[in-house]
């Protein structure tokens, strides 16, 4: 059942929008032994971290071709298909977010312009401990292919017969992706990190995770990793009002509250009748929802408040920066310039969280925990680094030069002044 709240005051948004993070002095403690372990025993602290988190002793981490052909097997003809399908939507998605090479002239003789190049070492990482999410695969293998990064290490839990989901097997090799490690947790993320014997180091890490995960990620960057974004446990915040249909609601809330007992999700409402009703719902669905421990658990931490109106429960949303909104008023498409803070957004009755989960071609790795006041999702950006060039004439240097002496000048830098000076004179002596 999710807590309930009235109308609460503003002084109380704070504390309202608490995530049900763990102990995080215990959780950074023991990421950071892993973190040390791997990068002093590599192979052999990744053999004594999978047997105790994952209850699997494996020998070799890489998942062999055979392997590979033996999941493609396993994966029915129907849900490959399926698989194809989206991910003609996430190329589609993701190929549109392409820029082409804009040459600006700042000044005349002056051009600068931007380069996109690929990040060429990247680690990705797929969730496997609560339920095997192939899609991530293709959420970071697609724009990875796009962006062309020249070599993807995947790291994912093994099962307790050492085996990946075949799903995720096939999706990966649907995107070319053929260097997988079976290694999940902190610890994978340690072994991209510093790399192993088996591992490769990466430059940048990718993916979603649990609260090891996440707070490993963010550990990776002391050691000059780069990261997408913290895309912790899993949230969602609905926006219902009277238009809204209360079974599609508390579906859309159930789908989030499984993916782990950390997952968050928020119920907002100008309307007490509403929120009863989407609450009998969810104890509805919840009856009939196969495998629903989880579910229950998160709904622990979950809440549903009372507002004074539709805006107000946007400044509540923007508040809390939720990983997904889902606007289920009436004409949602109007509210869209008031939301400032979330990683992506539902609009109306007909859009389930779940079809950006998957098909849509939007991606699904998404900031948590409040990041998306200040992270975006991933998207084929993060993928590229994007160089600068400037091109400057001899006509170019003469127009700009006389700023460029005053500024370094006036910094007291006369090396950086002079580096001018000695091609405005040599011009001069030209002509
Ligand atoms: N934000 C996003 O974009 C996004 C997208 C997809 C999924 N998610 C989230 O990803 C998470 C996936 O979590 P998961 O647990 O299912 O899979 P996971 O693969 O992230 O984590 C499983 C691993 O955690 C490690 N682990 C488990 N218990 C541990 C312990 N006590 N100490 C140290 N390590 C431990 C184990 O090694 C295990 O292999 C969910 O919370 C889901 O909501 C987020
Ligand atoms: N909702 C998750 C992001 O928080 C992504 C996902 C994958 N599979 C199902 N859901
Ligand atoms: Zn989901």
């Amino acid at each position: 059942m999710m807590k309930q709240y009235k109308c609460p005051n503003i002084k109380d948004w704070k504390s309202l929008c608490e995530r049900p993070l763990q102990n995080q002095e215990n959780l950074s403690e023991q990421v950071k032994s892993i973190f040390d372990e791997v990068k002093i025993n590599g192979n052999k602290a990744l053999k004594i971290f999978t047997e105790k988190f994952d209850d699997v002793i494996l020998n070799d981490f890489k998942v062999s071709q055979s392997e590979t052909d033996e999941a493609k097997n396993l994966v029915s003809g129907e849900l490959k298909s399926v698989i194809k399908t989206a991910s003609e939507n996430i190329r589609k998605f993701h190929t549109s977010q392409q820029e082409e090479k804009k040459i600006i002239e700042t000044t005349e003789g002056v051009f600068c312009w931007r380069e996109n190049r690929a990040i060429e070492n990247i680690g990705i990482y797929i969730p496997g401990g609560t339920a095997p999410l192939f899609s991530t695969v293709l959420m970071l293998g697609i724009p990875a292919n796009i962006a062309g990064c020249k070599n993807i290490a995947l790291c994912s839990p093994p099962d307790k017969d050492g085996k990946i989901n075949p799903a995720i097997l096939f999706t990966a090799d649907l995107v070319g992706i053929k260097n997988i490690f079976k290694v999940g947790g902190s610890q994978a993320i340690a072994g991209l990190t510093f790399g192993t014997e088996t591992i490769p180091k990466v430059d940048k890490i990718f993916g979603p995770g649990n609260q090891y995960v996440t707070f490993a990620k963010q550990l990776a960057l002391n050691y000059n990793i780069a990261i997408d974004i913290p895309a912790g446990p899993s949230e969602v915040l609905v926006i219902a009002d009277e238009s809204s249909i209360p079974e599609f609601v508390a579906s859309d809330l159930l789908s989030q509250a499984e993916h782990g007992i950390d997952s968050q999700v928020i119920l907002l409402s100008n309307s007490e009748r509403v929120i009863n009703e989407i609450n009998i719902e969810i104890e509805r669905q919840l009856k009939e929802l196969p495998r629903n421990e989880i579910a229950k658990i998160a709904l622990q931490n979950s809440k549903s408040i009372l507002l004074n109106s539709i805006d107000e429960a946007i400044d509540f949303s923007n508040f809390y920066a939720p990983e997904h909104l889902i606007l289920s008023i009436e004409n949602a498409e109007n509210f869209t310039d008031k939301i400032i803070n979330a990683g992506s957004v539902f609009l109306g009755n007909y859009s389930p969280e779940s079809a950006g989960d998957y098909a849509s071609g939007t991606n699904h790795t998404l900031p948590t925990n409040g990041f998306a006041k200040n992270y975006s999702g991933v998207s084929l950006d993060s993928f590229v680094k994007k160089i600068t060039f400037q091109n400057i004439t001899k006509n170019g240097i003469k127009n700009i030069g006389k700023t460029i002496e005053l500024m370094a000048e006036a910094e007291e830098l006369m090396a950086h002044k002079n580096a001018v000076s000695v091609r405005l004179k040599y011009l001069e002596n030209e002509n």
